[in-house]
């Protein structure tokens, strides 16, 4: 566990010593205790930001973001931040989310590189969405727990220990195409835990996405993409975020709940599994979504949609607007509709 003011620390491990907290140099053993594992957070006021990046350009980043303290935050309860090479040592929460293990599995050029991570934030979206100018193009902000995670339509979006909760930057210069990334997104975490499941060697669980943006499996809604954007100096400054219940059933079901009933052996996947692997493939989808366009990625959007072959009534008012026509039509995609 992990507690901690960063921007002037103090440490405090539950699986270690008390006496931890006098091992640690001075300098970096102050008043104030701001912040707390997950479990402990409940009674306590403050959250903690850790930075992290991929490689040292990142890190430098992470450095100078904190330095010059130019993140803002929506959170009614203060935030700080520290580095993740700053709590390396003293972070054993192991229920919290494994930085070095994400980073050792991401493999991408750009997105998710620079990392902002915290045990309970309001909403990775709002971290996002408000710090888009101060944060390079991929940066990610992941929570264990989110006290005011948005839905689509001014939902609210169940954020409880156990759901993978994160949002991340992209910018684009047509706006033509902004509407379509979102799909783009959902196809990244569809294909992420094909290919984990492929990996581990165990049937792939069949999450489908729900036009537009949700992600079903077992015919329940597991998880969900909010994309928004806004405009400024002739870019699209996009925050896609993606809720996904790994190991919470609550409020509907989860991946790990329908892979124990599919599989004899217990398998379990990984929050931290499941993200990098996100990153790793929407950065290919999306390198071919920029140069060919969704047409290339329609094939695979729609062997992953669940509405391909379903069958539903469209009415058609006639030409005086008079009398309503139904007809039963079968779904092959968002544009095409065969009479049957
Ligand atoms: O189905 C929906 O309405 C979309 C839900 C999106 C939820 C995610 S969780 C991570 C990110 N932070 C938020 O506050 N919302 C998105």
């Amino acid at each position: 566990m992990l507690f901690s003011n960063c921007s002037s620390f103090r440490f405090f491990c539950s699986h270690c010593p008390s006496s931890m907290l006098h091992s640690l140099p001075k300098h970096i053993i102050k008043r104030r205790m701001l912040s707390l594992s997950s479990a402990n957070m409940e009674a306590e006021s403050a959250s903690v930001l850790v930075l992290c990046g991929k490689s040292n350009v990142e890190n430098e980043f992470a450095l100078s973001l904190k330095s010059n303290n130019v993140l803002r935050f929506l959170d009614s309860n203060p935030v700080s931040i520290c580095l993740h090479s700053e709590i390396r040592n003293l972070h054993c929460d192991s229920e919290g989310f494994q930085v070095d293990h994400y980073m050792d599995v991401l493999s991408t050029s750009q997105f998710g590189r620079f990392l902002m991570y915290s045990p309970r934030l309001g909403s990775t979206h709002d971290v996002v969405s408000h710090n888009f100018g101060e944060l390079p193009i991929g940066a990610v902000c992941v929570a264990d727990v989110q006290t005011k995670g948005r839905g689509r339509s001014k939902n609210v979006w169940e954020s409880p220990k156990g759901c993978l909760l994160f949002s991340f930057t992209i910018q684009m210069e047509d706006g033509r195409v902004v509407p379509l990334v979102q799909y783009v997104v959902s196809l990244a975490v569809t294909e992420a835990v094909k290919d984990i499941c492929q990996k581990k060697g165990i049937q792939h669980l069949d999450v489908k996405i729900k036009w537009p943006n949700d992600l079903y499996l077992d015919g329940l809604k597991v998880g969900g993409i909010l994309c928004t954007s806004t405009y400024k100096s002739n870019k699209f400054n996009v925050s896609a975020g993606i809720g996904l219940n790994v190991s919470n059933e609550k409020p509907t079901t989860c991946l790990n709940a329908t892979l124990q009933k599919l599989t004899p052996v217990a398998h379990e996947l990984q929050r931290e599994d499941i993200m990098a692997a996100f990153f790793n493939k929407f950065e290919d989808l999306y390198t071919v979504f920029m140069g060919q366009g969704f047409q290339s990625l329609e094939p695979l959007y729609y062997k992953t949609w669940l509405h391909s072959g379903q069958r539903v009534i469209v009415q058609d008012k006639n030409d005086n607007q008079d009398q309503v026509v139904e007809n039963v039509v079968t779904i092959q995609s968002t544009f095409l509709f065969f009479r049957v």
